[in-house]
Protein backbone atom coordinates (compact mmCIF):
# COMPACT_ATOMS: atom_id res chain seq x y z
CA UNK A 1 0.00 0.00 0.00
CA UNK A 2 1.02 3.32 -0.94
CA UNK A 3 1.44 6.18 1.82
CA UNK A 4 -1.71 8.05 0.75
CA UNK A 5 -3.65 4.64 1.25
CA UNK A 6 -2.56 4.20 4.19
CA UNK A 7 -3.30 7.59 5.61
CA UNK A 8 -6.85 7.40 4.13
CA UNK A 9 -7.01 3.36 5.78
CA UNK A 10 -9.24 4.50 8.91
CA UNK A 11 -8.08 5.75 11.84
CA UNK A 12 -5.69 4.03 13.85
CA UNK A 13 -7.41 4.97 17.35
CA UNK A 14 -10.43 2.52 16.89
CA UNK A 15 -10.16 -0.80 14.34
CA UNK A 16 -11.07 -4.69 15.05
CA UNK A 17 -8.10 -6.35 16.41
CA UNK A 18 -6.58 -3.01 17.61
CA UNK A 19 -6.10 -3.97 21.38
CA UNK A 20 -4.22 -7.22 20.35
CA UNK A 21 -2.17 -5.50 18.34
CA UNK A 22 -1.01 -3.56 20.85
CA UNK A 23 -1.02 -6.09 23.48
CA UNK A 24 1.40 -8.07 21.23
CA UNK A 25 3.63 -4.99 20.62
CA UNK A 26 3.52 -4.68 24.85
CA UNK A 27 4.07 -8.24 25.26
CA UNK A 28 7.41 -7.72 23.27
CA UNK A 29 8.79 -5.32 25.97
CA UNK A 30 11.35 -4.36 23.58
CA UNK A 31 9.60 -1.17 23.23
CA UNK A 32 9.43 0.93 19.10
CA UNK A 33 13.47 0.59 19.10
CA UNK A 34 12.85 -3.75 19.20
CA UNK A 35 10.17 -3.01 16.42
CA UNK A 36 12.73 -1.08 14.09
CA UNK A 37 15.53 -4.32 14.99
CA UNK A 38 13.37 -6.18 13.71
CA UNK A 39 13.55 -4.35 10.43
CA UNK A 40 9.70 -3.35 9.87
CA UNK A 41 9.17 -1.43 6.92
CA UNK A 42 5.68 -0.19 7.48
CA UNK A 43 4.87 0.90 10.92
CA UNK A 44 1.88 -1.04 12.50
CA UNK A 45 -1.70 0.51 11.98
CA UNK A 46 -2.17 1.24 15.84
CA UNK A 47 0.78 4.35 14.98
CA UNK A 48 -0.82 5.69 12.25
CA UNK A 49 -2.42 8.76 13.00
CA UNK A 50 -5.70 10.02 11.74
CA UNK A 51 -5.42 13.72 9.57
CA UNK A 52 -7.08 15.57 12.65
CA UNK A 53 -3.89 15.13 14.65
CA UNK A 54 -1.33 14.82 12.39
CA UNK A 55 -2.96 18.09 10.36
CA UNK A 56 -3.52 20.32 13.37
CA UNK A 57 -2.25 23.37 12.44
CA UNK A 58 -0.93 23.84 9.08
CA UNK A 59 1.19 21.12 7.82
CA UNK A 60 2.91 23.04 5.28
CA UNK A 61 4.50 26.16 7.08
CA UNK A 62 3.76 30.13 6.21
CA UNK A 63 6.61 32.20 5.22
CA UNK A 64 6.08 33.60 8.68
CA UNK A 65 7.38 30.10 10.86
CA UNK A 66 10.97 31.31 9.09
CA UNK A 67 10.83 34.62 10.93
CA UNK A 68 9.23 33.39 14.25
CA UNK A 69 12.26 32.55 16.27
CA UNK A 70 11.44 30.65 19.91
CA UNK A 71 13.08 33.42 22.28
CA UNK A 72 16.58 32.72 23.47
CA UNK A 73 17.66 34.07 27.11
CA UNK A 74 21.01 34.45 28.46
CA UNK A 75 20.66 33.86 32.22
CA UNK A 76 24.48 35.17 32.74
CA UNK A 77 25.67 32.29 33.94
CA UNK A 78 26.60 33.40 38.12
CA UNK A 79 25.75 36.53 37.76
CA UNK A 80 21.80 37.51 38.30
CA UNK A 81 21.91 37.43 41.55
CA UNK A 82 20.51 40.84 43.56
CA UNK A 83 23.57 43.14 42.96
CA UNK A 84 23.44 42.76 39.57
CA UNK A 85 19.93 44.51 39.48
CA UNK A 86 20.15 45.81 36.24
CA UNK A 87 20.60 42.47 34.49
CA UNK A 88 18.50 40.61 36.30
CA UNK A 89 15.80 42.90 35.65
CA UNK A 90 16.51 42.72 32.32
CA UNK A 91 16.32 38.67 32.19
CA UNK A 92 13.23 38.58 34.06
CA UNK A 93 11.71 41.62 31.54
CA UNK A 94 12.89 38.78 28.79
CA UNK A 95 11.35 35.51 30.85
CA UNK A 96 8.25 37.38 31.54
CA UNK A 97 8.07 38.26 27.42
CA UNK A 98 8.19 34.54 26.23
CA UNK A 99 6.25 33.06 29.24
CA UNK A 100 3.37 35.27 28.18
CA UNK A 101 3.52 35.35 24.42
CA UNK A 102 5.44 31.80 23.43
CA UNK A 103 4.99 29.41 26.80
CA UNK A 104 8.74 28.60 25.71
CA UNK A 105 12.12 29.81 25.68
CA UNK A 106 15.48 28.85 25.08
CA UNK A 107 17.88 29.54 28.04
CA UNK A 108 21.66 29.60 27.92
CA UNK A 109 24.22 30.42 30.06
CA UNK A 110 22.10 28.43 32.73
CA UNK A 111 24.89 27.38 35.11
CA UNK A 112 24.29 23.02 34.11
CA UNK A 113 27.99 22.35 33.02
CA UNK A 114 27.97 21.00 29.64
CA UNK A 115 29.99 17.86 30.69
CA UNK A 116 26.78 16.82 32.79
CA UNK A 117 24.58 17.00 29.86
CA UNK A 118 26.79 15.23 27.17
CA UNK A 119 27.19 12.64 30.20
CA UNK A 120 23.80 12.61 30.32
CA UNK A 121 22.46 12.11 26.85
CA UNK A 122 25.52 9.32 26.21
CA UNK A 123 24.79 7.58 29.18
CA UNK A 124 20.24 7.39 28.78
CA UNK A 125 21.12 6.52 24.57
CA UNK A 126 23.20 3.36 26.59
CA UNK A 127 20.25 2.53 28.33
CA UNK A 128 18.05 2.57 25.24
CA UNK A 129 20.33 0.39 23.36
CA UNK A 130 21.40 -1.96 26.17
CA UNK A 131 20.79 -5.39 24.50
CA UNK A 132 16.90 -6.38 24.49
CA UNK A 133 16.89 -9.49 27.28
CA UNK A 134 18.66 -6.06 29.89
CA UNK A 135 16.61 -3.39 28.72
CA UNK A 136 13.07 -5.76 29.31
CA UNK A 137 13.43 -5.56 32.84
CA UNK A 138 12.97 -2.22 32.88
CA UNK A 139 9.90 -2.30 31.13
CA UNK A 140 6.57 -1.82 32.59
CA UNK A 141 3.16 -0.09 32.31
CA UNK A 142 2.48 0.24 35.75
CA UNK A 143 2.12 4.24 36.17
CA UNK A 144 2.36 3.78 39.90
CA UNK A 145 5.99 2.32 38.99
CA UNK A 146 8.57 5.43 40.09
CA UNK A 147 11.67 4.03 37.67
CA UNK A 148 10.49 2.07 34.43
CA UNK A 149 11.08 1.89 31.08
CA UNK A 150 7.83 1.82 28.85
CA UNK A 151 6.26 2.88 25.09
CA UNK A 152 2.95 3.74 24.24
CA UNK A 153 2.00 4.43 28.09
CA UNK A 154 -2.05 4.55 27.03
CA UNK A 155 -1.85 0.39 26.69
CA UNK A 156 -5.39 0.57 27.33
CA UNK A 157 -7.38 3.36 25.68
CA UNK A 158 -7.53 4.04 22.48
CA UNK A 159 -5.00 7.21 22.87
CA UNK A 160 -2.58 7.89 19.73
CA UNK A 161 0.84 5.93 20.00
CA UNK A 162 3.79 7.47 19.64
CA UNK A 163 6.90 6.46 17.85
CA UNK A 164 9.16 6.72 20.97
CA UNK A 165 9.93 4.57 24.37
CA UNK A 166 11.02 6.15 28.08
CA UNK A 167 12.91 5.80 30.65
CA UNK A 168 11.26 7.31 33.79
CA UNK A 169 12.46 8.53 36.91
CA UNK A 170 9.90 9.89 38.95
CA UNK A 171 11.53 11.00 42.49
CA UNK A 172 9.00 12.94 43.24
CA UNK A 173 10.47 14.88 46.72
CA UNK A 174 12.56 12.88 48.21
CA UNK A 175 15.99 12.70 47.44
CA UNK A 176 17.57 11.37 44.87
CA UNK A 177 18.68 7.32 45.09
CA UNK A 178 21.36 6.24 42.91
CA UNK A 179 20.38 2.34 43.99
CA UNK A 180 16.90 2.44 41.91
CA UNK A 181 18.53 3.53 38.63
CA UNK A 182 19.78 1.30 36.15
CA UNK A 183 23.28 0.94 36.10
CA UNK A 184 24.37 2.11 32.72
CA UNK A 185 23.12 5.67 33.66
CA UNK A 186 22.44 6.03 37.31
CA UNK A 187 25.33 8.43 38.60
CA UNK A 188 24.23 10.52 35.03
CA UNK A 189 20.61 10.86 36.10
CA UNK A 190 21.43 11.71 39.21
CA UNK A 191 24.48 14.69 38.37
CA UNK A 192 22.04 16.21 36.22
CA UNK A 193 19.02 16.03 38.28
CA UNK A 194 21.04 17.88 40.98
CA UNK A 195 22.03 20.66 38.35
CA UNK A 196 18.34 21.32 36.74
CA UNK A 197 17.31 21.59 40.31
CA UNK A 198 19.55 23.65 41.01
CA UNK A 199 18.31 25.85 37.71
CA UNK A 200 14.69 25.41 38.49
CA UNK A 201 15.64 27.09 41.93
CA UNK A 202 16.83 30.03 40.17
CA UNK A 203 13.81 30.19 37.37
CA UNK A 204 11.26 29.77 40.44
CA UNK A 205 12.74 33.19 41.56
CA UNK A 206 12.62 34.36 38.02
CA UNK A 207 9.48 33.60 37.15
CA UNK A 208 7.87 35.01 41.20
CA UNK A 209 9.67 38.26 39.18
CA UNK A 210 8.30 38.42 36.38
CA UNK A 211 4.71 38.35 38.32
CA UNK A 212 5.68 41.16 39.95
CA UNK A 213 5.71 38.96 43.16
CA UNK A 214 8.24 38.57 45.73
CA UNK A 215 11.17 36.05 44.59
CA UNK A 216 10.61 33.79 46.97
CA UNK A 217 6.61 33.61 46.08
CA UNK A 218 6.53 30.57 43.79
CA UNK A 219 9.10 28.57 46.24
CA UNK A 220 6.78 29.34 49.64
CA UNK A 221 3.90 27.94 46.92
CA UNK A 222 5.77 24.78 47.31
CA UNK A 223 4.83 23.72 43.95
CA UNK A 224 7.80 23.10 42.20
CA UNK A 225 9.11 20.59 44.71
CA UNK A 226 8.91 17.11 43.03
CA UNK A 227 11.08 16.07 39.89
CA UNK A 228 9.97 13.91 37.31
CA UNK A 229 13.05 12.92 34.69
CA UNK A 230 11.73 11.20 31.33
CA UNK A 231 14.61 10.41 29.09
CA UNK A 232 13.19 9.90 25.29
CA UNK A 233 14.73 7.75 22.58
CA UNK A 234 12.64 8.36 19.00
CA UNK A 235 13.89 5.46 16.62
CA UNK A 236 14.31 6.76 13.03
CA UNK A 237 10.77 6.01 11.63
CA UNK A 238 10.08 4.12 7.76
CA UNK A 239 7.28 6.07 7.59
CA UNK A 240 7.57 9.20 9.07
CA UNK A 241 5.13 11.15 7.47
CA UNK A 242 2.19 8.71 8.83
CA UNK A 243 3.17 9.05 12.71
CA UNK A 244 4.44 11.34 15.19
CA UNK A 245 7.28 10.97 18.13
CA UNK A 246 5.34 12.77 20.05
CA UNK A 247 1.51 13.71 19.38
CA UNK A 248 0.54 16.88 20.08
CA UNK A 249 0.32 18.07 24.40
CA UNK A 250 1.20 20.52 26.74
CA UNK A 251 2.62 19.33 30.04
CA UNK A 252 0.48 19.01 33.01
CA UNK A 253 2.69 20.38 35.49
CA UNK A 254 3.77 23.50 36.51
CA UNK A 255 7.77 23.72 34.56
CA UNK A 256 9.23 21.95 32.45
CA UNK A 257 13.28 22.35 31.44
CA UNK A 258 14.25 20.09 28.11
CA UNK A 259 17.69 18.75 27.08
CA UNK A 260 17.29 17.92 23.28
CA UNK A 261 20.00 16.29 20.73
CA UNK A 262 21.00 18.08 17.62
CA UNK A 263 18.44 15.68 15.31
CA UNK A 264 15.66 18.06 15.77
CA UNK A 265 12.08 17.61 15.48
CA UNK A 266 10.27 19.57 18.17
CA UNK A 267 7.68 22.14 17.31
CA UNK A 268 5.74 24.61 19.41
CA UNK A 269 2.59 25.90 18.30
CA UNK A 270 2.83 29.80 18.12
CA UNK A 271 0.12 31.15 16.21
CA UNK A 272 -1.60 28.78 15.06
CA UNK A 273 1.90 27.36 13.25
CA UNK A 274 4.34 24.76 14.23
CA UNK A 275 7.58 26.58 15.13
CA UNK A 276 10.50 24.45 15.05
CA UNK A 277 12.77 24.56 18.45
CA UNK A 278 15.73 24.24 17.08
CA UNK A 279 19.18 22.78 18.85
CA UNK A 280 21.44 25.06 20.02
CA UNK A 281 24.99 23.70 21.71
CA UNK A 282 24.86 24.10 25.29
CA UNK A 283 21.36 25.13 25.71
CA UNK A 284 18.21 23.96 27.59
CA UNK A 285 14.69 24.70 26.65
CA UNK A 286 11.92 25.77 29.58
CA UNK A 287 8.28 25.90 29.20
CA UNK A 288 5.46 26.41 31.33
CA UNK A 289 3.06 23.97 32.57
CA UNK A 290 -0.73 23.57 32.55
CA UNK A 291 -0.77 24.36 36.23
CA UNK A 292 1.47 27.25 35.94
CA UNK A 293 -0.99 28.86 33.41
CA UNK A 294 -3.66 28.20 35.80
CA UNK A 295 -2.29 29.76 38.76
CA UNK A 296 -0.94 32.72 37.12
CA UNK A 297 -4.88 33.13 35.44
CA UNK A 298 -3.53 32.67 31.92
CA UNK A 299 -0.55 35.01 32.34
CA UNK A 300 1.81 32.74 31.65
CA UNK A 301 0.72 30.02 28.79
CA UNK A 302 1.29 26.62 28.66
CA UNK A 303 1.69 25.81 24.91
CA UNK A 304 0.67 22.66 22.86
CA UNK A 305 4.12 21.27 21.22
CA UNK A 306 4.91 18.21 19.88
CA UNK A 307 7.62 15.93 18.53
CA UNK A 308 7.86 15.25 14.39
CA UNK A 309 9.77 11.54 13.68
CA UNK A 310 12.13 11.35 11.53
CA UNK A 311 14.37 8.91 8.91
CA UNK A 312 17.50 10.56 10.98
CA UNK A 313 18.00 9.36 14.04
CA UNK A 314 17.68 8.22 16.70
CA UNK A 315 16.89 11.27 18.04
CA UNK A 316 17.41 11.38 22.39
CA UNK A 317 16.06 14.17 24.87
CA UNK A 318 15.29 14.24 28.70
CA UNK A 319 12.67 16.45 30.33
CA UNK A 320 12.49 17.09 33.86
CA UNK A 321 9.10 18.38 35.16
CA UNK A 322 8.28 20.01 38.07
CA UNK A 323 5.43 19.80 39.97
CA UNK A 324 4.27 20.29 44.01
CA UNK A 325 5.38 18.00 46.19
CA UNK A 326 3.72 14.41 46.98
CA UNK A 327 2.17 16.08 50.63
CA UNK A 328 0.30 18.67 48.43
CA UNK A 329 -0.77 16.33 45.94
CA UNK A 330 -4.68 17.02 47.55
CA UNK A 331 -3.59 20.76 48.16
CA UNK A 332 -6.05 23.29 46.23
CA UNK A 333 -4.02 25.33 43.52
CA UNK A 334 -6.26 28.09 41.96
CA UNK A 335 -5.55 31.67 40.52
CA UNK A 336 -3.28 33.34 42.63
CA UNK A 337 -4.86 36.10 44.99
CA UNK A 338 -2.08 38.29 44.25
CA UNK A 339 -2.87 38.28 40.26
CA UNK A 340 -6.57 39.18 40.75
CA UNK A 341 -8.81 42.26 40.59
CA UNK A 342 -11.31 43.64 39.27
CA UNK A 343 -10.60 43.54 36.06
CA UNK A 344 -9.30 40.39 36.19
CA UNK A 345 -11.39 38.15 38.11
CA UNK A 346 -10.61 34.65 38.52
CA UNK A 347 -10.74 31.99 35.11
CA UNK A 348 -10.28 28.74 36.76
CA UNK A 349 -11.66 27.07 39.80
CA UNK A 350 -9.15 25.36 42.14
CA UNK A 351 -7.59 22.19 41.48
CA UNK A 352 -5.29 19.90 43.12
CA UNK A 353 -2.51 18.19 41.37
CA UNK A 354 -4.29 14.87 41.65
CA UNK A 355 -7.28 15.55 40.56
CA UNK A 356 -5.49 17.56 36.89
CA UNK A 357 -3.21 14.66 36.21
CA UNK A 358 -5.93 11.81 36.50
CA UNK A 359 -8.00 13.86 34.12
CA UNK A 360 -5.08 14.20 31.93
CA UNK A 361 -4.01 10.53 31.97
CA UNK A 362 -7.61 9.40 31.33
CA UNK A 363 -7.40 11.75 27.94
CA UNK A 364 -4.05 10.44 26.54
CA UNK A 365 -2.23 12.65 24.86
CA UNK A 366 -5.08 13.00 22.14
CA UNK A 367 -3.90 16.34 21.26
CA UNK A 368 -6.61 18.42 23.61
CA UNK A 369 -5.55 20.05 26.38
CA UNK A 370 -7.23 19.45 29.80
CA UNK A 371 -6.80 23.08 31.34
CA UNK A 372 -10.52 24.08 29.72
CA UNK A 373 -12.11 21.59 32.36
CA UNK A 374 -11.25 23.66 35.51
CA UNK A 375 -12.36 27.06 33.31
CA UNK A 376 -15.18 28.79 35.43
CA UNK A 377 -18.03 29.89 33.43
O1 LIG B 1 11.41 15.16 23.33
C1 LIG B 1 11.09 16.34 23.32
O2 LIG B 1 11.78 17.21 22.77
C2 LIG B 1 9.81 16.79 23.97
C3 LIG B 1 9.28 15.82 24.98
C4 LIG B 1 8.01 16.29 25.60
O3 LIG B 1 7.32 17.15 25.11
C5 LIG B 1 7.57 15.71 26.89
O4 LIG B 1 8.17 14.76 27.38
O5 LIG B 1 6.57 16.22 27.44
FE1 LIG C 1 5.92 17.95 26.55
Amino acid sequence: MEVADRKSSGSCLDYDGRAKEVEDFSKTRAGVKGLVDSGVEKIPRFFILPPEILNKAPIKPSDDQYSLQVPVIDLGGGIIDHDHSNRRAAIVNEIRVAAETWGFFQMVNHGVPKKVMEDLMTSTRKFHELPREEKMKWYSQDVSKLIRFYSYGYLHSSAPANWRDSLACNFQDRPLDLEVLPHVCREEIIEYTKCVVRLKEKLCELLSEALGLKSDYLGKLDCMESKYLLSHYYPVCPEPELTLGVTNHSDPYVLTILLQDNIGGLQVLHQNQWVDVPYLDGALVANIGDLMQIITNDRFKSVEHRVLAGRAGPRISAACFFYPSTANNFKPYGPLKELLSETNPPLYREVHYKEYTSLYVSKGLDGSSAIPHFKLQ
